[in-house]
């Protein structure tokens, strides 16, 4: 299972192309009537999509190019824990009560995405467990902090400390200084789930295109027209499930959600004696760039790290090959086969960026490196609103996430400082 196709908005060829094939769907010509647009075919799309058709709802779903090929299709596919900063980060904006509405929010999401895998019998390559670890020593204390903090205020059980023994034994590396064992998360092949959402989606009667640009937006007579390059879609609802990959299409998403290319490369397979994460858990790292790795269902060391700045990739494989071999000194020439990109839609505060932008038009994006499981259950959440069964989105909707700073024109490079900085500090 080989296909040659590149997605024309991320650098290079997935691995997980290699895993699974991609139905093909058709693009939209002419002008057609829906009650719910959704703009963009990731996890939060397709989600949205689901759940919307499930309800009733007659919604309409275009992807600019192939479903998956923004980050959802890309990515490291670790599920991770609450939200994408800790729990005690959190508080600090938001204060307790907010803070743990909030992580509970994202165990609803975990169970979620749990219960859609099984329900739909999607082959999404799905394993138990995370490492998170510290690449500095003076770190420890906040790991150790932390399991206590999610035990005993956010009643989360499934977390437990590692010290330098058990972290060296689990990961096959004595490259980190301890950490936290999380059992009750888990990674997944991020593009088969994909597939298996699209499949969902078709079968639930959502009208799915691709290879379908929404070009610009106009109100008429109350309704929403959606202008692609062969048609039109009039609507009385439209989400914006753009994150990281809608330009120009609102000047709001734009100054809130901005991208970060972040890159993986797939080893060939290991052999047991490597010794690499030999109970395939997935494991991050503390740097601000963060370091993410585990084992694809084949036995190869998916290794994601190196961000950048800017559009250029540059070497991806050598910038990858040497992050392994200083966690892995002992694969330090072993082929890798695929190197990729994508990019992550961040926010000011790492958390997510969900909005009403105008009288029946809202975004939901910004997940910042932590969408597997949030960007599907936002999609569901999304629908619940809409079918005016719960409003369960409100929570996220009135996390306060401010514009990046530096206007349309200072705030690429402004970013591109901050984050430069940041990366600086990881090695001092
Ligand atoms: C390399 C990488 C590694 C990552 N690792 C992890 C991880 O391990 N764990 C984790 O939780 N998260 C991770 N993430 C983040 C995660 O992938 C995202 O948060 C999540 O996929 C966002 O899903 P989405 O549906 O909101 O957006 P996307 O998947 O980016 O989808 C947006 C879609 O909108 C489409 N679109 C844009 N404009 C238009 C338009 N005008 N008309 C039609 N379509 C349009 C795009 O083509 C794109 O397909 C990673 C991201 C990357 C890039």
């Amino acid at each position: 299972m080989s296909d040659t196709y590149l997605s024309p908005i991320a650098a290079g060829r997935s691995y997980y192309q290699d895993t699974v094939e991609r139905p093909r769907f058709q693009s939209l010509e002419g002008s057609i009537k829906t009650d719910v647009l959704v703009v963009g075919g990731g996890f939060t799309g397709l989600s949205a999509a689901i759940h919307l058709a499930r309800s009733g709802v007659d919604v309409t779903l275009v992807e600019a190019h192939r479903f998956g090929d923004g980050a959802s299709g890309r990515n490291g596919g670790q599920m991770g824990t609450g939200q994408r900063i800790w729990p005690g980060e959190v508080e600090a904006l938001y204060g307790f009560e907010r803070s743990k509405a909030l992580f509970d929010l994202a165990e609803e999401a975990k169970a979620h995405l749990f219960e859609f895998i099984a329900a739909n019998d999607i082959d999404a390559d799905l394993r138990m467990g995370q490492l998170s670890v510290a690449h500095k020593r003076k770190y420890l204390p906040d790991y150790h902090g932390q399991v206590d903090v999610l035990k005993s205020r956010y009643d989360y059980d499934s977390v437990s400390y590692m010290d330098a023994d058990e972290t060296a034994e689990r990961l096959g590396s004595t490259r980190y200084f301890g950490g936290i064992r999380d059992t009750g998360t888990g990674h997944v092949n991020p593009l088969k789930l994909i597939v298996g959402l699209a499949r969902v989606a078709a079968a639930s009667g959502a009208t799915l295109f691709e290879d379908t640009r929404i070009l610009s937006t106009r109100r008429v007579d109350g309704r929403i027209v959606a202008v692609t390059g062969a048609g039109e879609i009039s609507a009385e609802r439209v989400l914006y499930a753009v994150n990281a990959y809608g330009p120009k299409l609102d000047r709001t998403i734009d100054a809130h959600v901005m991208p970060i290319n972040s890159f993986i490369g797939a080893t060939e397979p290991l052999s047991e004696a490597d010794g690499v994460l030999p109970g395939n858990e997935a494991c991050d790292d503390s740097r601000f760039v963060v370091r993410y790795f585990r084992k694809s269902i084949d036995n190869r060391l998916l290794f994601g790290g190196r961000e950048a700045y800017t559009s250029e990739a540059g070497d991806i494989t050598r910038h990858i090959r040497k992050q392994i071999a200083d966690v892995y000194p002992h694969l330090k020439s072993v082929r890798i086969t695929h190197a990729w990109g994508g990019s992550v839609g961040i926010t000011m505060q790492r958390l997510p960026f969900v909005r009403t932008l105008s009288p029946g038009v809202t975004t939901i994006g910004g997940f910042s490196g932590h969408g597997v499981m949030l960007a599907n259950f936002a999609g569901r959440l999304y629908a619940e609103r809409v079918a005016g069964n719960r409003d369960r989105l409100s929570e996220f909707e009135a996390l306060d996430i401010p514009a990046f700073p530096g206007g349309r024109r200072l705030r690429a490079p402004l970013l591109f400082l901050a984050m430069t900085w940041f990366s600086l500090r990881d090695r001092l």
